[in-house]
């Protein structure tokens, strides 16, 4: 990982509380479905592919969402979402793996864990489809994205910049997601994911993540490439299942 001085506190607070979390004794086993596979589907449905998150909060967000994570969960998939993100991080973002287990119950589309996973073990605190692996934030790429297929989890390995792009691909990573939020400053940049995104091979899954509001972004984002979208603020601020369609449909 780089020195964490270099990172918003916000973002330093997150990575010291994920060092202290507890490792699982028991691996997790879990035949998990396919992301990359349901999103290109999604695409040749017409339907913008879309990843819609369960984010109760943030250190960019104001206030708390309270709803039940699972009513959220419902009213994005019948609002056309392909795939589902939740947040498993309880002190910085309000989630939790009983948020996680109780969506995956209640849902038929794959479900992300999207957590700061910094070392293997951190993969065994709850079955999901498909995990988040931050290329900023791990000291060995290839060891996590190994750790998570063993495992039956599709990774997503999240980057900001050309070399961690270059990184992640080293990794063996088929699933990629550019981030358009700098965790080093917290701001957000659509012309992230357009500079990035060129660089990626043609048979690599590509997902634009976050500070996509309006469908103007979704058409934006689809332009350069993207073959998903990750949205969670503007879909919590909204009424759920209008706000996905609003952008499934954009
Ligand atoms: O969202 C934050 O405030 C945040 C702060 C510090 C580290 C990570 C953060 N977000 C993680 C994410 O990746 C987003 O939740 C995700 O991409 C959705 O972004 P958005 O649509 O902008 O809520």
């Amino acid at each position: 990982m780089n020195a964490t001085e270099e990172f918003a506190p916000a973002v330093r607070s997150i990575l010291d509380a994920a060092a202290r979390r507890p490792v699982p004794d028991d691996r997790v086993s879990v035949d998990g479905a396919s992301l990359s596979n349901a999103l290109a589907a999604a695409d040749a449905d017409g339907r913008v592919p879309l990843i819609a998150e369960v984010k109760p909060t943030s250190p960019t967000t104001e206030g708390t969402h309270t709803e039940d994570p699972v009513d959220l969960a419902r009213a994005m998939v019948d609002g056309g979402a392909t795939a589902l993100s939740v947040l498993t991080e309880p002190e910085h973002f309000g989630g939790s793996v009983e948020n996680l287990e109780r969506v995956r119950e209640a849902v038929d589309v794959p479900v992300l864990r999207k957590d700061f996973l910094l070392e293997p073990g951190h993969l065994d605190a709850v079955e999901a489809d498909a995990a988040l692996v931050i290329a900023r934030f791990v000291d060995d790429v290839g060891e996590m994205v190994t750790a998570a297929r063993e495992r039956g989890f599709e990774p997503l390995v999240e980057v900001h910049s050309e070399t961690e792009l270059e990184t992640a691909l080293d990794a063996g990573a088929t699933l990629v997601g550019v981030n358009n939020r700098d965790l080093a400053s917290l701001t957000v940049d659509l012309g992230t994911f357009e500079r990035v995104a060129p660089r990626a091979p043609d048979d690599v899954t590509l997902v634009a993540e976050s500070g996509i509001s309006t469908p103007a972004d979704v058409r934006r984002m689809r332009e350069a490439g993207a073959d998903g979208l990750l949205v969670g603020s503007a879909i919590m601020a909204g009424e759920p299942r209008r706000s996905t369609e609003e952008l499934v449909y954009a």
